[in-house]
C-alpha cells in the first residue's frame, strides 16, 4: 500500500476526529490581472473536513481567490498569482506540481451547472477512467454508483444512466456535476456559487449534501447568500476589495464581527 493510499483509507475512518487540522495554508497570496490588483495580501488557514464560506461584495475576489486553491487561475492568460499556497504543507505552485492531477486532488463545482454533452454515466465516470482509478467495468460502476448516491442522486437516476446528462433538470445536473466532481475522490471541494441557479428546493438538497460531504471533505464555498453561509459553514472568510477583512468562526462573524466593515456588509449596509 502506498503513502497516499493509507493516507485515504485513514480519512475514511476517522471522521469523528475534530475538524481542526489545516488543510490549504495561504501566505502573502496575491493576485492580479493585468493591471488590476484583485486580490491583495490574503492570508488564511482552511481547517480540513469543515465548510468554509467566502462571502463579500460583488467583485471583492472571493472567486479569484477560490480558483487560486487548485490553479484554475492558470487558465486566465492575464491572471498572476504570488505569494504561497499550501495543501497538506506542499506548495501547490512548485514547478513540480502537476494541475491537472491537483484539480483531481482539488474538486471544483461551478456556478452553472456544466453536465459533459454526454450520458448520465459517463459524466461521472470520465474523471476516474482518465486517472486510472478502475481496473475493470465493474469497479468503474462502483465509483459512478458510488459517487451518484453520495451525491443525493442515485434514486433518480438508476434507471436511466445513458440517458444525456443535460436532460436532468437544473437541480439534478449540479448534483450531477457534484458526484463528477468527488468521483476523483477529491480531498478538497471547492463550490463558487454552487445554488445560485437552483430553485429552493434544489438549494435545500445541495445545501443538504454539502452538510454530509463536510465529514470527508474540506468544503469552501462562495455564496452570495448570507443565510446560505450561516446554514452551511462553520468558518467564514469576509473579503472586501481584495482584501480579506475578517476571518473567524461562522457564529462570530454573524453575531460579533470585529471589523466595521464587516459588521456593515452582514446587516446590509454595504454590498
Ligand atoms: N478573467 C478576468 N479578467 C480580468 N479581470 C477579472 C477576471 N476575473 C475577475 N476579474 C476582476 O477581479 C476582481 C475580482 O473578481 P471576482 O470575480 O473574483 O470577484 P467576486 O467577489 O467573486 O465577484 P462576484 O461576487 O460578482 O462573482 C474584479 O475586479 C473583476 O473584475
Amino acid at each position: 500500500m502506498n503513502q497516499e493510499t493509507a493516507v485515504r483509507n485513514d480519512r475514511d475512518t476517522t471522521s469523528h476526529l475534530p475538524n481542526n487540522q489545516i488543510k490549504v495554508s495561504a501566505r502573502k497570496v496575491q493576485v492580479y490581472y493585468g493591471d488590476t490588483h484583485a486580490i491583495k495580501d490574503v492570508d488564511v488557514d482552511i481547517e480540513d473536513r469543515n465548510v468554509t464560506a467566502f462571502i463579500g461584495p460583488s467583485g471583492c475576489g472571493k472567486s479569484t481567490f477560490l480558483r487560486c486553491i487548485n490553479r484554475m487561475n492558470d487558465t486566465i492568460p492575464i491572471a498572476r498569482v504570488e505569494g504561497q499556497i499550501l495543501i497538506d504543507d506542499e506548495d501547490i505552485y512548485d514547478k513540480r506540481i502537476d494541475p491537472v492531477q491537483l484539480r483531481a486532488k482539488v474538486g471544483m463545482v461551478f456556478q452553472k451547472p456544466n453536465p459533459f454533452p454526454k450520458s448520465i454515466y459517463d459524466n461521472v465516470a470520465y474523471g476516474p477512467k482518465i486517472h486510472g482509478l478502475a481496473k475493470n467495468k465493474s469497479e468503474l460502476n462502483d465509483i459512478v454508483e458510488k459517487s451518484l448516491r453520495r451525491a443525493a442522486l442515485w434514486n433518480e437516476v438508476k434507471d436511466r444512466l445513458q440517458l444525456p446528462g443535460t436532460g436532468l433538470s437544473g437541480g439534478q445536473q449540479q448534483r450531477l456535476c457534484i458526484a463528477r466532481a468527488i468521483a476523483t475522490e477529491p480531498e478538497i471541494l471547492l463550490m463558487d456559487e454552487p445554488c445560485s441557479a437552483l430553485d429552493p428546493i434544489a438549494t435545500d438538497q445541495v445545501e443538504e449534501l454539502i452538510r454530509e460531504l463536510k465529514g470527508n471533505y474540506s468544503v469552501v464555498i462562495v455564496t452570495h447568500s448570507m443565510q446560505q453561509a450561516h446554514r452551511v459553514s462553520q468558518k467564514t472568510a469576509f473579503f472586501h476589495l481584495g482584501n480579506l477583512v475578517e476571518y473567524d468562526d461562522t457564529e462570530t462573524i454573524f453575531k460579533n464581527p470585529k471589523d466595521e466593515r464587516t459588521e456593515s456588509y452582514i446587516t446590509g449596509r454595504i454590498g
